[in-house]
């Protein structure tokens, strides 16, 4: 490749939130780099950046003025050039990206679903009527008022460290989180079970690493192009459409799935009201390119079933 390769005296800067999630992800992009390119891990630079949202622990994030509160200070370092890419988790994204940025590189998916995870019972189904299950997610606080009423469910927020702890203490008898977190971290002695799409539609992009980068600089787009994943991209198409015709955020209770099976993808969306008291699905197959359209055409179809105010209740 003509790439003009950084070199240990000119590194590739490499941007993250400081999560030990987030570093998990910025490993798994810098070893992809590092071995697409044969280059050592010194012409890689981590650079951990300090983001406004890990600095609120005690609300819910859909009380303070949410946008951008994990992102700005990435996005700022990029186009201030002191990173080159960023490594985000794409559900935690927006599906646009601010003046000359682009989010359109994504790393083999993993898994996509949500884990039940509980240090007493072995599935949600095991749940005994009244138990109580932490979640901050509005997506999963729906999807339980719909499907298992008798639930109680209280607010959990914080990093996956953070939400394990408060299980060990006994806030909660369960809580949920996205089996890719859980794998990423290794976390293998935490006893969850994944719940299937079926059961809980997970999260548009759950499981997806999404890099971002400046549209003009070059030398990040041949870089990113040799450890893009072309399905998981086709994927996250469909689904970040259907987001994005929903005018939805990741606080919004939508959830989403593309799969790809030979030369079909597959999409299924479902959009809740806040309380569960109603939810609508749909589901579409379509060749393998017309992801996008797909979504797009999926959430126009939903808005017009749901009608005004749906995601006010
Ligand atoms: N909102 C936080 C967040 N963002 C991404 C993940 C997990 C990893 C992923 O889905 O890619 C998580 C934690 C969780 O939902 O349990």
């Amino acid at each position: 490749m003509t790439v003009n390769l950084p070199t240990p005296a000119a590194s590739f800067n490499i941007g993250t939130r400081g999560s030990p999630l987030a570093l998990a992800q910025a490993h798994e992009t810098r070893s992809r780099l590092m071995a697409a390119f044969d280059l050592p891990q010194e012409a890689f630079k981590i650079c951990v950046i300090k983001v406004t949202g890990d600095q609120i622990l005690d609300k819910p994030l859909r009380e303070i003025d949410g946008k951008g509160l994990f992102t700005r200070e990435i996005e700022e370092a990029l186009l201030d050039h002191n990173i080159d890419i960023a490594v985000h988790s794409t559900k935690d994204m927006p599906v646009e990206q601010p003046g000359g940025l682009i989010l359109d590189t994504f790393l083999p998916r993993e898994d996509v679903r949500d884990a039940f995870v509980s240090l007493k019972y072995k599935s949600l189904a095991a749940l005994p009527d009244g138990a109580v299950v932490g979640t901050s997610s509005t997506r999963r606080r729906a999807q339980l008022a719909a499907r298992y009423p008798k639930l109680q469910v209280v607010e959990f927020r914080g990093n996956v460290q953070t939400r394990l702890k408060k299980l060990a203490d006994g806030v909660a008898d369960a809580t949920f989180l996205a089996t890719a977190g859980l794998r990423r971290l290794n976390m293998d002695d935490v006893p969850y079970a994944p719940i299937s799409p079926d059961d809980m539609l997970p999260a548009i992009a759950q499981g997806a690493i999404g890099i971002e980068r400046r549209i003009a600089d070059d030398r990040a787009a041949e870089m990113l192009a040799a450890i893009h994943d072309a399905e998981t991209g086709h994927r996250l198409a469909a689904e970040r459409a259907f987001l994005g015709g929903l005018d939805g955020s990741c606080e919004t209770p939508i959830g989403g799935l593309a799969e790809i099976d030979g030369e079909t993808l597959f999409l299924r969306g479902e959009i809740l009201r806040p309380d569960g008291s109603l939810v609508l699905t749909d589901q579409l197959r379509v060749p393998v390119g017309e992801g996008a359209a797909a979504g797009a055409a999926m959430a126009a179809r939903l808005l017009s079933k749901a009608g005004t105010d749906f995601f006010d209740a």
